[in-house]
């Protein structure tokens, strides 16, 4: 295998997985970024966001010298045949990316470039960027390739180093070659493509993802008018090969901090050249519906008023597995219910202390137990595994009222309806006794 000097710019989600694992391929890595605080705790092994596997391989990295962190991208490039940009781009005003941190990072590059170097753009970009990066080098000798990145969070290492596909965009063949050099020893499949589908491919997956969740969530309200429970039906679906079981559980929406922007921006994308694009349309509309339809089952819950009402609030991230806030429905739907009137109590296991950007409108608890004492409703919002093993029993003594309101459908009905408990699922008929309640109201 070649060993290729690699430079990565931004130590996100992204950029630290893709220098880490990188550098765990064989390839010496410099990874840049701006921030102070974070650079030095990368450079003493320390890393800030929870990844499975991915302290290990940034200490093995420093430790064999295969990996170092630098301030600015114009540090990284130094030597480099290859640079990854790995920045955010985060969803502006009118819904379009943002590419303002992209662009300042090409325009520190230009100037500092190797000759020959190949610059990937790895953040997630419309269609047209590595067209206009190689516009704003302004460097005939160095070109530009799209290689998008389908990591998920909370498992980027292992999807990093096992991917589905690589997708490299470019019209330069030495450049996509060499890229595809960088990867070789992962044995994936390898898809070659120009620079426009490379880009398109990228918010096709997410939009697609998104609009197969948004799909389910239909379904599954559905299922709850016609006495059918959404779990039967999302096996009965999957089993078909052509369908497949991923990405079939509903929820309280999806979020996080791509499908929402990226789901948008494709559809600025589609107006800025005249294409409607109506399913994708729907697909956002029907999740901000499926948060608003979590909303008014708390409020059937507790008697119709969230007013001074105290709601407990079980996982805060968009997804278990991961510390990340960015987008979180269950931060939508805290939201609301504050905007209510309502008395939040909050716990997740994977933040155990305030972050910047967290509703000041949930105060954050210890325990689970802490987050239902004295609660009208608890609330399950993501679903952690040991969400399930919590003692049940004591959950129903803390509690003043008897409902489980759980977006995931991760609780066992049974040890519930043990502890006295009513149990809301999506997709699934209300409780008896909640429907008599609420027929009587
Ligand atoms: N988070 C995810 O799971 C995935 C994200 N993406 C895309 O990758 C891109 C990056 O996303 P994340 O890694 O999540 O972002 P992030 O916010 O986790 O990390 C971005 C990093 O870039 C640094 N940065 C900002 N300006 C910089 C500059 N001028 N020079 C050097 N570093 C700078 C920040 O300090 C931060 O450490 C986005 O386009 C995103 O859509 C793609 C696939 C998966
Ligand atoms: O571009 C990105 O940033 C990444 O976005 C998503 O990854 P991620 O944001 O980590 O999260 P997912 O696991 O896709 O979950 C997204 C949302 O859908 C929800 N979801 C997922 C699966 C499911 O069956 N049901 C469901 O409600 C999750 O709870 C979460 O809110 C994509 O899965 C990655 O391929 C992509 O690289």
């Amino acid at each position: 295998m070649v060993e290729f000097n690699v430079a990565v710019v931004g130590a996100g989600y992204v950029g630290l997985t893709t220098a880490a694992c990188l550098a765990s391929l064989g390839h010496r890595v410099v990874c840049a970024d701006v921030n102070l605080a974070k650079l030095d705790g990368l450079s003493h092994g320390e890393t800030t966001i929870r990844e499975p596997g991915l302290r290990e391989l940034v200490v093995n990295g420093l430790e064999t010298g295969r990996l170092r962190f630098v301030l600015g991208a114009a540090a990284a490039a130094s030597g480099a045949d290859v640079v990854f940009v790995c920045v955010p781009t985060p969803m502006g005003r009118d819904g379009a990316a943002d590419l303002t941190t992209l662009e300042t990072v090409v325009a520190e590059l230009r100037d500092v470039l190797p000759p020959g170097c190949v610059v990937v753009n790895k953040s997630t970009v419309p269609v047209g960027t590595a067209v206009r990066t190689a516009e704003l080098l302004g460097r005939a000798d160095v070109a530009v390739v799209s290689n998008p990145e389908f990591l998920r969070e909370g498992s980027a290492v292992e999807d990093f180093l096992n991917p589905d596909r690589i997708v490299i965009g470019s019209e330069v063949p030495e450049a996509a070659g060499r890229v595809a050099a960088l990867y070789e020893l992962l044995g994936a499949p390898v898809l070659r493509t120009g620079p426009a589908s490379a880009e398109i491919i990228k918010y096709a997956s997410n939009s697609y993802l998104a609009t197969r969740l948004s799909f389910v969530n239909a379904i599954a309200e559905l299922c709850e008018h016609m006495g059918a429970d959404i779990d039967d039906v999302r096996k009965g679906m999957g089993f078909d090969r052509r369908i497949g079981m991923s990405f079939l559980r509903p929820g309280p929406g999806w979020g996080g901090s791509c499908l929402p922007k990226d789901t948008r921006a494709l559809l600025r994308s589609a107006e800025a050249v005249g294409c409607e694009f109506p399913i994708l349309h729907a697909a956002i509309v029907t999740n901000v519906r499926q948060q608003e339809l979590v909303v008014d089952r708390v409020r059937q819950a507790v008697g119709g008023r969230l007013a001074g009402v105290r709601v407990g609030l079980l996982g805060l991230t968009f997804k278990a597995g991961t510390d990340d806030l960015r987008d979180s429905p269950a931060l939508v739907i805290a939201e609301r219910l504050a905007t209510e009137g309502a008395e939040l109590l909050g716990y997740d296991p994977g933040v155990p202390s305030p972050v910047p950007g967290m509703t000041d409108r949930i105060r954050l608890m210890e325990t689970a137990y802490h987050a239902a004492s004295g609660a009208a409703a608890l609330i399950l919002l993501t679903e952690w595994p040991e969400f399930r093993d919590l003692d049940w029993e004591r959950i129903a003594d803390l509690l003043a009222g008897r409902t489980v309101v759980d977006t995931r459908n991760l609780l066992d009905p049974f040890v519930l309806n043990k502890a006295g408990l009513a149990h809301w699922c999506v997709g699934r008929p209300a409780p008896q006794d909640l429907a008599k309640d609420h027929s009587t109201a």
